[in-house]
């Protein structure tokens, strides 16, 4: 199994890229875990309470469960992916029951922070955008499908979304392998990748 791990800030266009590198691939090649899948569960807590979370920290992560799960597709069983809900900032009660494939591609802001799971990469992507343009799509895709408002997503992002990726996100650059440079689509990176992709499961 492959495991190709793929991090950069929210906004940089990360699910963007997974699926266009997924596009040419077979169906039954390949598969995704996002790391918001892995939140904490904070079932425990009220909506009041959840919204005030930090889920730009690592602390927000349950990356026991993600290296568990990790662990037990690289043994060809499979594992049930919890399915995440932004509205609620919480796990939904629903799984997504994810099978082995030659391909993992494993999503997410704070994913090269882990040292353990770093480890488990054979390749490692970072997607990179300008901050002012990630705000900007952070804002259109968080009103449109998120469920937020302007006010609230310029609030976290200055509390918590730019102190955080400064401090946890940004300097696990320099641990990738690729750098994706996506201000704007690129194509010729994602065919690279796709390449690359294709010539290591020969
Ligand atoms: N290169 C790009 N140029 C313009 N918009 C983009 C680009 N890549 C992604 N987007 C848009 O920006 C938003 C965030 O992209 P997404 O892939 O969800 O980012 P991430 O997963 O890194 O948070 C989405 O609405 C997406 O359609
Ligand atoms: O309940 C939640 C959990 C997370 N977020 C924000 O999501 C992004 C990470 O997702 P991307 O798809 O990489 O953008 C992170 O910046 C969190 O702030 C949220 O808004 N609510």
């Amino acid at each position: 199994m492959l495991i190709i791990g793929i991090a950069g800030g929210t906004g940089s266009g990360k699910t963007t890229v997974v699926n266009q590198i997924i596009n040419q691939l077979q169906h039954d090649e390949v598969d995704v875990i996002s790391q918001d899948s892995y939140y904490q569960d904070t079932s425990h807590l009220t909506l009041e309470e959840r919204v005030k979370i930090n889920f730009d920290h690592p602390k927000s992560i349950d990356f026991d469960l993600l290296v568990e799960h990790l662990q037990i597709l690289k043994t060809g069983k499979s594992i049930e992916q919890p399915e995440y809900s932004f509205t609620e900032h919480n796990r939904t009660k629903e799984t997504i029951t994810t099978k082995p494939r030659k391909v993992m591609i494993v999503e997410g802001i704070l994913i090269f922070t882990h040292p353990e799971i770093r480890k488990m990469f054979d390749i490692k992507i970072f997607v990179h955008a300008d901050s002012d343009e990630r705000l900007m799509r952070r804002l259109k895709r968080d009103i449109a499908e998120r469920g937020r408002d302007l006010h609230e997503v310029v609030d976290r992002y200055k509390t918590t979304l730019k102190p955080m990726h400064q401090q946890f996100i940004e300097p696990t650059k320099e641990y990738a392998d690729i750098i994706i440079p996506n201000n704007r689509y690129n194509t010729v990176a994602i065919d690279i990748v796709q390449t690359i992709i294709k010539e290591k499961l020969v």
